[in-house]
């Protein structure tokens, strides 16, 4: 059968999207945000032209390889104090841009195909990659609420390294490729995950460039 006529016959296409659960709690929505992905990246571009991507400082005095900027009520940073979330963006002094309405609904939509009813995301965290930068193995432990993260993905492809609970446990490594959208939260909340070093490349929609998009409930 061909795509466009399973599409057809599926009175929600959205709900057509291959699952793939990584764990209790992870799911993997394959191409999920792939209809809706030239209209987010035309979106990305729009919000950087207000808070522009920049590289942060790391705690320990390093710089991070990925180029971030956040939209929301509250943006992350992370600084020589610090990681926390910010009602302004500490660059421009200005508040983030606000959430795009479509993005909530994509990331609610997605929470719920996973089990997360009522899911609020306050803050979406815009990671930009250029062949090259990766982000290293961590938890998500920044925000003060254990709603799931929503996690979107454009443009060059990743290894999105996916371990456990301990810093030690063994890592999967799982292809995340355009329009893919990840969905952890419950007992996989706090599952140690990193993104490998993004390969050269170029594609169509996003030229030689990865977003990621972690949509958060910070509070
Ligand atoms: O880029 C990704 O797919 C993951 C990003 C991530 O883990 C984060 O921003 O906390
Ligand atoms: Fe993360």
């Amino acid at each position: 059968m061909t795509r466009q006529r399973e599409l057809a016959l599926d009175p929600q296409p959205s709900m057509a999207t291959r699952r793939e659960w990584l764990d209790d709690g992870a799911l993997l929505l394959r191409g999920h945000a792939g209809a809706v992905a030239v209209d987010m990246v035309t979106e990305i571009k729009r919000i950087a032209r207000l808070s522009p991507f920049r590289r942060m400082a790391t705690p320990g005095g390093g710089m991070m390889s990925v180029a971030m900027t956040c939209c929301g009520a509250r943006g992350w940073c992370s600084d020589g104090q610090g990681y926390r979330y910010v009602a302004a963006d500490p660059q421009t002094g200005q508040p983030w841009p606000p959430m795009p309405a479509t993005w909530r609904q994509l990331a609610i939509h997605a929470a719920r195909a996973a089990g997360y009813d009522g899911f609020e995301p306050d803050s979406c965290l815009i990671n930009g990659y250029r062949p090259g930068a990766r982000m290293g193995l961590h938890q998500d432990r920044d925000e003060r609420s254990d709603a799931p993260v929503v996690s979107v993905s454009f443009g060059l492809p990743a290894i999105f390294q996916w371990g456990g609970l301990r810093r030690t446990d063994p890592l999967r490594r799982i292809p995340l490729l355009h329009g893919d959208v990840v969905v952890w939260g419950g007992v996989s909340r706090y599952v140690f995950h990193g993104i490998a070093p993004i390969r050269a490349g170029t594609h169509a929609v996003t030229g030689p460039c990865r977003y990621n998009l972690t949509f958060r409930r910070t509070l």
